[in-house]
C-alpha cells in the first residue's frame, strides 16, 4: 500500500445544516451571488425545518470518514484522512489549516460528487483554489468516479434490492439533480452536455446489468426562475406521465447522489413518494452509497491509482461504459460558468 507522494486524503463535500439556527446562514452561503429567487429559498428552508433543521449529509460524511479510516487500517495504509465542506462547518478552510499544522505537503482530494458540471466539479475546484492558494500544500483532485465499476455495481445492487420490493414489472427511473440547460451544455467543455450524457451512460449500464428495458432519466431539485430552462422532466411530472402509460410500479434510483442527503430524503422520499401514492404507483427508492465499505474501498483504489500515476507508473484506471476513465485534470474551459471567472485547481 503505497500512497506516496501523498501524505493525506481530503474528503471534500457540500456540507449541510445540523440545527435550526444553521439553516438560513447555510442557505446564504450556498446561494451567495447565485440569483436564486427568494420564494425558492423559503421553500428549501422549509424542507430543512421539516427535518428539524438537520440535513443528513454531515452525519453520513462522518460515517464515510470512519469507513475510510477503517479501510485504510485494515489495508495497512498509514495515511491521515481529513474532511472539509464547501458550504458548512467543518469548512474546507479549517481542514487546510489543520493539514498545514500537521505538516501535510501534498493532499489528494476526493469529492462526494461523481459527475461533471459547474455545480458538481468546477465550483469545488474554485473553492479548493481559494482556500489553498496561499498555503504551502499541493492539492490534487481524484478523477470523477461516475463510471468507476464499483460505483456502477453498487447502484446496480441497490436498484436490484428496490426492484425486489416493487416487482419485476416496475419502471426504473434514474434520478439526478437538475441543473440549468446552460450549465449542462458547458459541462465537459462548450457544447458537450457531458453531465446529462454521463448520467445516461450510468443509467444504461445499470439497466443492462439488471436486464431492465423499461427505464428513463428524470431530474429533481430544480431551483431557477421559471424563465430559465433546466434539465427535464421533473421527477413528479415524469411519474404522472408514466402513470398515464399503464405503468403500475416505479423504482427510483438516485444515481446523481452519492448519499441520502436533503434532496433525496425530501425531493424523492417525501415529495416524489407522495406523488407516486397519489397516482396509485407502487414505489421504492433504491439506496445510495452513503458509507458503504465498498464505496470507501473504491475511494482508496482511486487514491492509490493516482498516487502510482504521480510516481510515474502506469496504473490500471478501471472505467465502464463509453467514456473511459476521466482525465485527472480538467481542460481550462471545462464546466465554465459565465458568471464566475474564479481560478481553479486541477
Ligand atoms: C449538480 C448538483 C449537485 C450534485 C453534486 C454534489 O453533490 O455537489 C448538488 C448537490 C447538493 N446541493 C445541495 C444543496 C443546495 N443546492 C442548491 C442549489 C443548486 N444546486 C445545484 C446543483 C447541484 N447541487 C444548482 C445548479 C443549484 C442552483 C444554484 C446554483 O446555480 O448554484 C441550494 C440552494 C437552494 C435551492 O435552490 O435548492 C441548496 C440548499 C446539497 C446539500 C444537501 C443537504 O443539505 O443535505 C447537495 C449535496
Ligand atoms: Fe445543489
Amino acid at each position: 500500500m503505497d500512497a506516496r507522494p501523498y501524505d493525506a486524503l481530503l474528503l471534500v463535500s457540500f456540507g449541510g445544516p445540523e440545527k435550526p439556527e444553521d439553516v438560513v446562514p447555510f442557505l446564504e452561503n450556498v446561494t451567495r451571488g447565485r440569483g436564486i429567487p427568494k420564494e425558492r429559498l423559503v421553500e428549501v428552508g422549509e424542507h430543512y425545518f421539516g427535518f428539524g433543521g438537520k440535513s443528513p449529509i454531515n452525519g453520513i460524511n462522518r460515517e464515510l470518514l470512519a469507513a475510510l479510516r477503517a479501510d485504510f487500517a485494515e489495508q495497512g495504509l498509514d495515511l491521515p484522512v481529513y474532511w472539509g465542506n464547501r458550504n458548512w462547518d467543518p469548512y474546507l478552510a479549517d481542514a487546510f489549516e489543520q493539514m498545514v499544522a500537521d505538516g501535510v505537503e501534498r493532499v489528494a482530494c476526493f469529492m462526494t460528487s461523481a459527475y461533471s458540471s459547474y455545480s458538481s466539479c468546477r465550483q469545488y475546484r474554485e473553492d479548493l483554489f481559494e482556500v489553498s492558494n496561499d498555503l504551502p500544500i499541493r492539492v490534487d483532485r481524484l478523477r470523477h468516479h461516475f463510471n468507476h465499476p464499483v460505483f456502477v455495481e453498487l447502484f446496480t445492487e441497490y436498484a436490484r434490492d428496490a426492484l425486489a420490493q416493487v416487482g419485476p414489472d416496475a419502471h426504473v427511473v434514474f434520478v439526478t439533480h437538475s441543473v440549468p440547460d446552460q450549465m449542462n451544455e458547458a459541462s465537459g467543455g462548450p457544447g458537450c452536455g457531458l453531465y446529462e450524457h454521463q448520467h445516461l451512460s450510468v443509467a444504461r449500464l445499470v439497466s443492462e446489468a439488471l436486464g431492465v428495458t423499461q427505464w428513463s432519466l428524470a431530474y429533481c431539485s430544480r431551483s431557477g426562475p421559471p424563465s430559465q430552462p433546466w434539465l427535464e422532466p421533473d421527477i413528479n411530472d415524469h411519474l404522472e406521465e408514466l402513470a398515464g402509460q399503464d405503468v403500475t410500479g416505479v423504482v427510483l434510483v438516485p444515481i446523481g447522489f452519492v448519499a441520502d442527503h436533503m434532496e433525496v430524503v425530501y425531493d424523492l422520499d417525501t415529495e416524489a413518494k407522495a406523488t407516486a401514492e397519489k397516482l396509485g404507483l407502487r414505489f421504492a427508492r433504491a439506496a445510495s452509497p452513503n458509507a458503504d465499505p465498498r464505496y470507501a474501498a473504491m475511494i482508496r483504489d482511486l487514491l492509490l491509482e493516482r498516487a502510482a500515476a504521480e510516481r510515474g507508473e502506469s496504473p490500471e484506471r478501471p472505467a465502464v461504459g463509453e467514456f473511459g476513465p476521466k482525465a485527472d485534470t480538467c481542460a481550462a474551459d471545462c464546466c465554465l460558468n459565465p458568471r464566475s471567472q474564479r481560478p481553479v485547481i486541477a
